[in-house]
């Protein structure tokens, strides 16, 4: 998928601002804090509902405005044009898709598939089981059209049961709804598991090339309970104590991980930071070209500041690599890439400015 245009306002020092991308790489430079990142981060939080820095209360709205609005535009490989519209006033949000509201913000992140690679990304190999676990369903919620149902089923399911555990619930209602958490759950956990199986050869791939000392390769889903020997009504049935005792679900799929594994390495902690960050990229490229594969075209990739993220040579083979998909590519940097240099007769350069965006001749 391609964005043809997007449109922000409110958003960090943007006033209103629009920018009318290339279809294939996009440069964005300018100063520190002229607001390269903050481009980015829009079409993050219109595709995942969500900013990669921080909350809504964190400073998302621009100083003095009364909501943020984000509008964009993109087209798909089968040359439907989509648009969607995303506000925040400081309550709630809202969201609209193809002219119409949407009754929860996942149906906007289902239609608008991005990958982003910044500057935190590297919490995706060192950090906790959260943001891996979203990584994961990311995947799931674009490529399988019942994902989003079933994980809002267990998502409901969830809540009531804790809800009951923390009144001290009883017998047969905590029953009503661990059936429904089992059902739902073990359907998300046998999607997570095929999605897995498929990204490990291409994430095994992926990481020949950025990282090949590392030996990074097996995939392997920690699904929330223990499941080589429990079916998920077992193992809730069995928490039921402890949880009543806590007031939370101790076991399930909202507690899952996926482990990587290294051959070269002793493990994860042996990594260095830029070896995170190579492991954290060849995991989020190597899931762009599987989504590529399962959906039928390529995600949107952004890259925010390549430069002081990897070595030359990395930046290069990521560039060259992404040019050669056909996917379309937001870079952003203080100045630009040598990498990039090579591709110009493809580069739309966009020089960002005091929250202002000139696109260069
Ligand atoms: N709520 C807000 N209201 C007004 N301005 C804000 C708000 N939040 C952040 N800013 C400003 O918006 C800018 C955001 O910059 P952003 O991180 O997008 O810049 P950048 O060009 O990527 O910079 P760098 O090269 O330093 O990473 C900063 O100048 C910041 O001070």
């Amino acid at each position: 998928m391609r964005i043809t245009r997007i449109e922000i306002a409110g958003l960090r020092r943007f006033e209103a601002v629009s920018l009318a991308p290339g279809e294939a790489l996009n440069l964005l430079t300018g100063p520190n804090g002229a607001g390269k990142t903050s481009v980015l981060e829009a079409m993050h939080l219109m595709a995942y509902g969500r900013s990669f820095r921080g909350r809504v209360r964190d400073g998302l709205i621009r100083q003095g405005a009364a909501a943020l609005e984000i509008f964009v535009e993109w087209q798909e490989a089968s040359g439907r044009l989509r648009k969607a519209g995303l506000r925040h006033a400081g309550q709630s949000w809202q969201g609209r898709l193809d002219g119409a509201d949407v009754g929860h913000l996942g149906e906007l992140c289902a239609a608008l598939a991005v990958v982003t690679f910044e500057p935190g990304s590297h919490d995706l190999v060192m950090g906790g089981a959260e943001t891996r676990r979203r990584l994961l369903d990311w995947g799931l919620f674009h490529v399988e059209p019942d994902f989003l149902r079933v994980w809002r089923r267990y998502a409901r399911a969830l809540k009531q049961r804790n809800a009951l555990l923390k009144a001290g619930g009883r017998t047969a209602e905590l029953d009503v709804w661990e059936h429904e958490l089992s059902e739902s759950g073990e359907a998300i956990t046998r999607s997570r598991e095929t999605y897995l199986a498929q990204w490990q050869p291409k994430l095994a791939a992926e990481a020949a090339t950025l990282a090949p000392a590392l030996g990074v390769g097996q995939l392997s889903l920690q699904s929330g309970w223990r499941r080589d020997e429990l079916s998920l009504a077992d193992a809730l049935l069995l928490a039921r104590q402890r949880d009543l005792a806590t007031g939370f679900t101790s076991v399930g799929p909202h507690r899952a991980d996926f482990r990587i594994g290294f051959t070269g390495i002793p493990g994860r902690d042996a990594l260095s930071r830029g070896q995170a960050k190579l492991t954290a990229l060849a995991l989020l490229l190597s899931q762009a070209r599987l989504h590529a594969g399962l959906a039928g075209e390529w995600p949107v990739i952004a890259l925010d500041d390549l430069a002081s993220e990897l070595d030359r040579a990395h930046q290069a083979r990521v560039v060259d690599d992404l040019v050669a998909t056909g996917a379309q590519v937001f870079v952003t940097g203080t100045d630009a890439p040598d990498a990039l240099l090579a591709h110009a007769g493809r580069l739309v350069h966009v020089h960002v400015e005091e929250g202002r965006l000139r696109t260069e001749a």
